[in-house]
């Protein structure tokens, strides 16, 4: 089944393209839109909305075409914006129950559903405050809240953990994976941060400059990422020192990518290998000592995402900058 489909999706400003002959196929789950800021994910959530139309292609969300069925697609979906967008005088019960009304629940019913679903967020007696006075953790549990009160099929969560502190970000996450495993409502959700999103889905999007890097299951995802990243410098026994490191690697069984990256002037490449798990660095720190040689770095590719994801993913159209 298929929950959203994009095909050759594209969104052109007059300046710049947010989005770039995008094809997608997500189907239901947890699913993280990843990219940089500028990327193009809100300017994909307003498509998918049928709030902003497509400059070509098409999109699809729960099989109705978001260029005539904006309408019906808003009633089956949830929407968190990624800005603050709370009126601070009013409670986050009050604004909840006018939300479901707005969505079209009775009012008997608007009321239920906005004490359950304020309470799956974990607001509790602070939801009678006025929101003014609320946390950025609340807040932003406010507005899931209010994505998820007409009971959709699927919500599209812009940012969620923005401006959260680590406890809060994990909790926020914690939330967003059991709307799914507990009431069956699929997410899509956004980020700049891959790390995070590792975690939380079972599938994720990787997008770069409105160009669909990747998309993958997130154990084909986790897998690729635990790319690591040394570089040595070179000493009088070795004096091509990452040469010698990758030979004495090689032989303990570490699985080296065949591409080397500039380093530091005065020390050699940068070698990338698969980390299997904590055992290869000991097994990496303890190769580079005993070759003698100085360990100038030796760091995850998480985060990079352009640089995790390119090597190993060849460019879907000649138009792909080589970075
Ligand atoms: N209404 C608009 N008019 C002109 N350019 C726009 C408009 N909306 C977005 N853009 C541009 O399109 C690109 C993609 O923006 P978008 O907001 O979708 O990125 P994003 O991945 O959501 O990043 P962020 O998290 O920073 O919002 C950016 O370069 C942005 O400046």
């Amino acid at each position: 089944m298929t929950v959203i489909a994009t095909e050759s999706l594209s969104k052109r400003f007059p300046r710049v393209t947010a989005l770039d002959r995008l094809s997608l196929d997500i189907g239901p789950g947890v699913t993280g839109l990843v990219g940089a800021n500028g990327a193009g994910k809100s300017t994909m959530i307003k498509i998918l909305l049928g709030l902003s139309p497509a400059t070509e292609g098409r999109a699809e969300v729960l099989g109705l075409d978001v260029s005539t069925s904006g309408a019906q697609i808003r009633e089956q979906v949830g929407y968190m914006p990624e800005h603050d967008c709370l009126p601070p005088d009013v409670s986050a019960t009050e604004f909840v129950v006018h939300m479901a009304r707005m969505s079209g629940l009775p009012a008997t019913a608007a009321r239920e559903r906005t004490a359950d679903t304020l309470r799956h967020v974990g607001l509790y007696e602070e939801r009678y405050r006025p929101i003014g006075g609320y946390s950025t953790g609340m807040k932003q549990r406010v507005k899931l809240a209010q994505a998820l009160v007409h009971d959709p099929k699927l919500v599209l969560l812009d940012e969620p953990t923005n401006g959260l502190d680590p406890v809060g970000r994990d909790e926020m996450l914690g939330l967003i994976r059991r709307v799914w495993t507990d009431f069956g409502i699929s997410v899509l959700v956004t980020s700049h941060l891959l790390g995070e999103l590792e975690r939380t889905c079972d599938h994720v999007v990787v997008i770069d400059g409105g160009q669909l890097l990747r998309s993958s299951s997130t154990s084909d995802f986790t897998r690729t990422t635990t790319t690591l990243a040394v570089e040595v410098t070179d000493s009088d026994t070795h004096p091509d020192g990452t040469g010698a490191l990758r030979a004495a690697l090689a032989e303990a069984g570490v699985v080296l990518h065949p591409g080397v990256e500039d380093g530091l002037p005065g020390a050699g490449h940068i070698l990338l290998l698969e980390a299997a798990g904590e055992e290869t660095y000991d097994l990496v720190r303890d190769t580079v000592a005993g070759l003698g040689l100085g360990l100038v770095r030796m760091e995850q590719r998480r985060h990079h995402i352009a640089e995790v994801f390119r090597p190993e993913t060849p460019p879907r159209h000649e138009e792909v900058p080589a970075r």
